[in-house]
């Protein structure tokens, strides 16, 4: 089934040409199932490969699903048209009286940067927490992920003195967890963060189920016990060639970062690189919005607020 968007949103055109059935909201109204509603708070700098890398993700459902654009930071983008971002994009304010089925918050390139000096921390403080009201499932993506560790268990930031930048080896951690299921043994993801998530203190100092990771990389994917927050502290949704972008992009402004680590065939960064994680990226996706989103939430979303805890499955573990 397709994702339902805006007429005119330039994934329209994207999508389609790589044959992915996204549906208009022209053709979707006509449709008399309820479609998932899945609300996308975009941090990133490039905020419509972002939407285009999150969309295709989302696409591979056979559910219907409505995606909102959010957006917390009022300040002219750098990176993004104004235009773009007032045409396609909510502010908080005329979505706060809303649900949703499933919320992605993305990372942002604020691996540098003290949580108490990031623009907008106190939203994304008000956000996590009428999550919890407001939304079944939310999917912590890198940055996101550091913060919600510190928005909801008080995990202060902790920064890698490299950036781990490249496609890194996972060991699948989950055994029957749904959000593995169809997971290799072992599964090529990529990193781009300073950010730091070491095995043994998620373990400690969290009540989450650790679900895929190894020493070099720490905590990948992990869940908690309600299922209803999921973090993942790489860019599974990420194309080909995000990477170099980013590699080409650090290179010219002089930061001199290290090479993407098992990226670049022949590690030659002459040579186009190829996506080993695609795969796995596109069932990630899919086992969040089916065991985590569609199979939690309730059919009136209104009555999430009142839900609390008796949305969860009690999954075998
Ligand atoms: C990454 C770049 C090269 C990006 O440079 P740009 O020219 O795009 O602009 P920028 O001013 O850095 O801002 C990029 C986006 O972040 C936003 N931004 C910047 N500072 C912010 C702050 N204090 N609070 C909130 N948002 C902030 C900007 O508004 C912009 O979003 P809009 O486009 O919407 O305006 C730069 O930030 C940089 O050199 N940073 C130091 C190296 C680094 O941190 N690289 C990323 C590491 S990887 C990472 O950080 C992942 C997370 C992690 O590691 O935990
Ligand atoms: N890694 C990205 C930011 C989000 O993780 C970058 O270098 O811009």
């Amino acid at each position: 089934m397709p994702i339902r968007i805006p007429d005119r949103l330039p994934a329209a055109n994207v999508l389609s040409r790589e044959n992915i059935f996204v549906m208009t909201e022209t053709r979707a109204i006509n449709q008399d199932i309820r479609p998932m509603r899945v609300l996308l708070l975009n941090l990133m700098p490039k905020k419509i490969e972002t939407e285009n890398q999150l969309l295709r993700m989302l696409s591979n459902s056979p559910l219907q699903i409505g995606v909102d654009l959010l957006r917390i930071d009022n300040r002219p983008s750098k990176n993004t048209p104004q235009s773009h971002l007032e045409h396609f994009y909510y502010d908080f304010e005329q979505i706060k009286d809303q649900f949703y089925d499933g919320l992605i918050i993305t990372g942002a390139p604020l691996g540098l940067t003290d949580f108490c000096d990031v623009v907008y921390w106190d939203k994304i403080e008000q956000i996590v927490e009428w999550s919890k009201s407001h939304v079944t499932s939310t999917l912590f993506l890198c940055w996101a992920a550091q913060a919600g560790l510190k928005i909801l268990y008080s995990l202060d930031k902790r920064t890698r003195l490299e950036k781990l930048s490249g496609v890194y080896e996972h060991q699948n951690m989950g055994q029957f967890e749904p959000l593995v299921r169809g997971f290799d043994d072992v599964f090529l993801a990529p990193h781009s963060r300073y950010a730091d998530f070491p095995l043994e203190l998620i373990r400690e100092k969290t009540n989450l189920k650790v679900l895929a990771g190894s020493e070099q990389v720490g905590m990948y994917l992990a869940v908690s016990p309600d299922r209803r927050q999921v973090f993942v502290t790489g860019h599974p949704e990420y194309d080909p060639d995000t990477l170099h972008q980013e590699y080409m992009r650090d290179l010219s402004v002089g930061i001199e970062p290290n090479m993407p680590v098992n990226y670049y065939p022949d590690n030659n960064p002459d040579n186009p690189p190829r996506a080993t994680w695609r795969s796995h990226g596109h069932l990630l996706f899919s086992n969040w919005l089916n065991y985590h989103v569609y199979q939690l939430t309730p059919y009136d979303l209104n009555t999430l607020s009142a839900a609390g805890d008796t949305l969860t499955k009690d999954w075998e573990d």
